[in-house]
């Protein structure tokens, strides 16, 4: 069975993702790691602004290579959403993740555009979402434990501006599919909220 959740930035779409793989015993991919270590490379190289640097970091990337621990910085999360913002970066990273969705038995994948564009044809989507403040708390709490120097209010900035350039954009742009059930996370704990997820999926499922 193929999972694809879908959703804008710390609606906790990773957290049941990782869940609901550990569920079913599937494996799952974080397509959020792509871009980002996409963006990470052209940070390297001082060409966050070259297109065809970006591409070309796309095509030639290994996901064996993703390591969360790095990549899951505030500069690396607007970075991405500049580099996820170019068709040619989207088509490059097209077929690996369409390989991971179909691996025998299924996967469980969470980004933008998991279940418009990447897995269509998947039979269990959520469209995973929350209030701004709420995502904003969930994610300063988070990077201050990973020891990030950032304040509140720079990180629901950062999370506005990646939501309207992630919604705006005219390649694959953040878009509940119309067959997506939709789970507002912003009054649920991680608990209350798996339970509501696997529920949706169980019925999907049955
Ligand atoms: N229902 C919840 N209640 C409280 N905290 C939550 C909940 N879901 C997730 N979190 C916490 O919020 C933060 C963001 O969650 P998570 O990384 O799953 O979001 P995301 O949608 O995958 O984000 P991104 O797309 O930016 O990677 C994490 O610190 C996570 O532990
Ligand atoms: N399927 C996806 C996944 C991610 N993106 C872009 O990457 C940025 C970082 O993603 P996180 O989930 O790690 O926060 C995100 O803001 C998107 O711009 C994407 O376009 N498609």
């Amino acid at each position: 069975m193929v999972i694809a959740i879908d959703g804008p930035a710390a609606s906790g779409k990773g957290t049941l993702a990782r869940r609901l793989a550990a569920h079913y015993g599937l494996p799952h991919l974080d397509t959020g790691l792509l871009y980002r270590a996409v963006a990470a490379r052209c940070i390297a190289l001082g060409r966050l602004a070259d297109e065809a640097a970006s591409e070309q970091a796309a095509k030639t990337l290994d996901v064996a290579d993703l390591d969360p621990e790095t990549l899951r910085t505030a500069e690396l999360g607007e970075g991405a959403s500049v580099v996820a913002a170019r068709p040619g970066v989207r088509a490059a990273l097209l077929d690996l993740q369409r390989r991971f969705a179909g691996q025998p038995g299924g996967a469980v994948l969470d980004g933008r555009d998991i279940g418009t564009v990447i897995c269509p044809e998947a039979p269990a989507k959520l469209f995973v979402t929350a209030r701004p403040d709420v995502r904003a708390e969930r994610r300063f709490r988070e990077l201050l434990g990973r020891g990030e120097d950032i304040s509140y209010d720079a990180v629901l900035a950062d999370i506005l501006k990646r939501d309207e350039r992630d919604s705006g954009r005219s390649s694959a742009p953040l878009l509940k599919a119309d067959d997506a059930v939709l789970l507002d996370t912003s009054d649920l704990g991680i608990e209350a909220a798996f339970a509501a997820a696997l529920a949706m999926v169980e019925a999907r499922r049955g």
